[in-house]
């Protein structure tokens, strides 16, 4: 089975190209490529396939000819992930699925369509418009911090760490710990601290994730959408462009009256064969 490895600031992804939809992808076999000693190893899987051959993305096949069919590395659904729609868009641009037009390319997702715009080395998605909706608490050895919730088609809490408490000194090799009855499907957390002063943005925000079904990340896409959107609040905004970084890289987001593009870079690293036996056994 081929695959391509691609990642966008150091979020990576095994890439599967299944036009037809002829794989059994299963938890299983997700578990087994993202596994980083026995398999390819990623924090999620981007299937490949047309959209009018996958049943979520049927609806959908109208608009996008292509579909985003994401799976996080332990093998769970999530709605969107929004740099593995930018590394999806750079795949399909250099497998010569679509060709580069100077408009936006729709492809179709779980949280629905999203449209794309590559810019040189940056591949830019518009993402669903963040959504601030309520607080919660998260636990991390000892310390508890209230965040906001934020809807991007997928579950975030954003925790701004107390000033005298720096990313770096966090432990992330566990989940923090929420309330089930606030996020029943579980929810990505990040933990924030505010950046300096960026030329052209209206704010800087620096940024480390736990990811719901992947543990910590490099980088989250959907996150810095919802990071940037507290980061506009607290500035008493509704729009601007926020510049997030995080461990892997940097991304920037911009909010309008009726969008959200989240843009950085986004590579393909290498292309090879799987043998399924020896990643099954
Ligand atoms: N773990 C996330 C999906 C991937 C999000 C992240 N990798 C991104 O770039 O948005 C979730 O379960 O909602």
């Amino acid at each position: 089975m081929e695959f391509t490895k691609g990642h966008g600031t150091g979020n990576d992804f095994v890439i599967l190209p299944d036009p037809d939809g002829a794989l059994d992808l299963t938890t299983e076999l997700v578990a087994a490529l993202c596994d980083r000693r026995r398999g390819i190893g990623g924090d999620g899987v981007l299937r490949v396939v047309r959209a009018a051959k996958h049943p979520d993305g049927a609806a959908l096949a109208g608009e996008a000819e292509w579909f985003m069919d994401y799976w996080n590395s332990d093998g769970s659904f999530a709605e969107m992930c929004g740099n593995g729609a930018r590394v999806f868009v750079r795949y399909l641009l250099e497998a010569g699925l679509v060709t580069p037009s100077g408009g936006t390319l729709p492809v179709a997702t779980r949280a629905g369509l999203v449209r794309a715009r590559v810019e040189g080395a940056d591949v830019a998605v518009e993402m669903r418009r963040p959504r601030l909706y309520d607080t919660a608490t998260a636990t991390l050895g000892g310390l508890t911090l209230t965040g906001a919730a934020v809807d991007v088609g997928n579950p975030h809490l954003v925790c701004a760490l107390p000033g005298a408490l720096e990313l770096p000194a966090l432990d992330l090799t566990r989940a923090p710990e929420v309330d089930p009855a606030a996020f029943p499907a579980g929810v990505n957390v990040e933990f924030t601290t505010p950046g300096e002063p960026v030329d052209g943005a209206d704010g800087h925000v620096l940024m480390r994730v736990y990811e719901r079904g992947s543990a910590e990340t490099l980088s989250c896409g959907t996150g810095t959408c919802a990071v940037a959107a507290v980061a506009l609040r607290d500035a008493g905004r509704d729009t601007g462009t926020i510049v997030v970084d995080v461990p892997g890289g940097r991304l920037t987001v911009t909010v309008t009256d009726d969008s959200c593009w989240l843009s950085g870079p986004a590579v393909l690293v290498a292309t090879g064969e799987i043998t399924l036996p020896a990643l099954l056994p």
